[in-house]
């Protein structure tokens, strides 16, 4: 039996052979860039990536090998296509981003809409992100949000997507699918629930409790002290403390704000009953118009990828490639087409930077249907 010296001689030697006929056919990969450059020709050729699987699996001994030589080619091809796409920026062959840089997201003087009534946790973010000289108004249900932005009746939306004990707000994803509105900026408010009564209801009175169903499920470790409670959905903390004063029945209680408490002249029952002390939520600041702010940080995008092994992976090589930072990753169901998904990712980064741009070029090619959200 040899020993492992000189088998790891003989690995040595062969590894040295990988790597040059490695360059080398980087090398190759190089000239076809340019061959693309003059003609216009896309990078990413899936027919004769998938032609070239083919032909190579099939030089393969047994079916160990043969998996193995398919990912080794498919990682070795997605670096060409990666070279390529840097070659291409290089020779400014970089398509333009349709998104404008702006100095500043105008903060006064705009329409701003916001989901749900007065006291909203919503409305607390709006005042917070924009200045007190804009006009407001509020609408029923985060799609009618959507519309008036569409339309143009607001300049701007204030929509809820991301809690931090909850998580994210799934129905804004579909939102952002189905209209073409950009995010622009976003804002983290504290949501500190209480539970809020009539001025004459007392804790022992109350049989029923309304709210958001995510702020419920915030509270679910105080509502499991009362689990004779009926817990109902609303549309909106507020919307909650507004039936409660309503329907003037001591019985019933609302978990909202202490400010929506205040508005609608409810007595807090118990206060800071939410789950973690730093419940937060993230609310986006919504507009029609595809700019950004030029030192905008953060990029939101979305993509679909065929329903194959490694095609996820092989899309976010590109941010691993560009030195991209991801800050979350969120699937949602393909409307029609069981079992496949809808991809959300944000990143650092600004559309006007070279590794964003590569890697946005990447991702546009070789995922479908990818659609850039904001850069705020
Ligand atoms: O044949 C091409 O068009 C190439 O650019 C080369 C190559 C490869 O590395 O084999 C790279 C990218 C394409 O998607 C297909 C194949």
């Amino acid at each position: 039996m040899e020993n492992l010296l000189e088998l790891r001689n003989e690995i040595d030697a062969i590894d040295k052979e990988i790597v040059g006929l490695f360059q080398k056919r980087m090398k190759i990969s190089s000239e076809v860039a340019e061959y693309k450059i003059s003609t216009g020709k896309k990078v990413f050729d899936r027919a004769r990536e998938e032609e070239k699987i083919r032909a190579v699996t099939e030089l393969a001994d047994n079916d160990f090998n043969r998996h193995g030589i398919e990912e080794l080619f498919q990682q070795i091809m997605s670096m060409s296509r990666k070279l390529q796409y840097q070659l291409l920026a290089q020779n400014g062959v970089v398509g333009r981003l349709p998104f404008i840089a702006v100095e500043e997201i105008e903060k006064s003087r705009v329409r701003v809409v916001f989901q749900g009534v007065e006291g909203a946790y919503s409305e607390a973010a709006m005042k917070a992100f924009f200045q007190d000289d804009i006009t407001s108004f509020h609408v029923e249900h985060w799609r009618d949000a959507m519309e008036a932005i569409a339309e143009g009746s607001a300049d701007f939306a204030v929509l809820p997507i991301e809690n931090s004990t909850a998580g994210s707000v799934s129905d804004m994803y579909d939102l952002l699918m189905e209209f073409e509105n950009y995010i622009v900026g976003e804002q983290v408010i504290r949501c500190q629930h209480n539970l809020l009564g009539l001025p004459d209801a007392e804790l022992s009175d109350i049989k029923t409790v309304y709210s958001h169903s995510q702020a419920l499920s915030q509270c679910k470790e105080y509502l499991g002290t009362h689990r004779d409670w009926k817990q109902i959905p609303m549309v909106n903390t507020a919307m909650a403390a507004k039936k409660v004063k309503e329907d003037g029945d001591k019985t019933q209680a609302a978990i909202a704000s202490a400010y929506a408490g205040e508005k609608f002249g409810l007595k807090v029952l118990a206060d800071k009953i939410y789950d973690n002390e730093a419940n937060s939520t993230r609310f986006i600041i919504v507009t029609n118009q595809r700019i950004f702010r030029w030192d905008a940080k953060k990029i939101s995008i979305s993509f679909e990828v065929p329903h194959t092994s490694g095609s996820l992976y092989n899309i976010l090589s590109h941010f691993i490639y560009n030195n991209l930072n991801m800050t979350k990753i969120e699937s949602r169901p393909i409307p029609g087409r069981n079992w496949e998904y809808r991809f959300f990712i944000d990143f650092e980064g600004n559309l006007n930077d070279g590794g964003v741009k590569n890697a946005l070029r990447g991702i546009r090619e070789e995922a479908n249907n990818m659609r850039i959200l904001g850069n705020y």
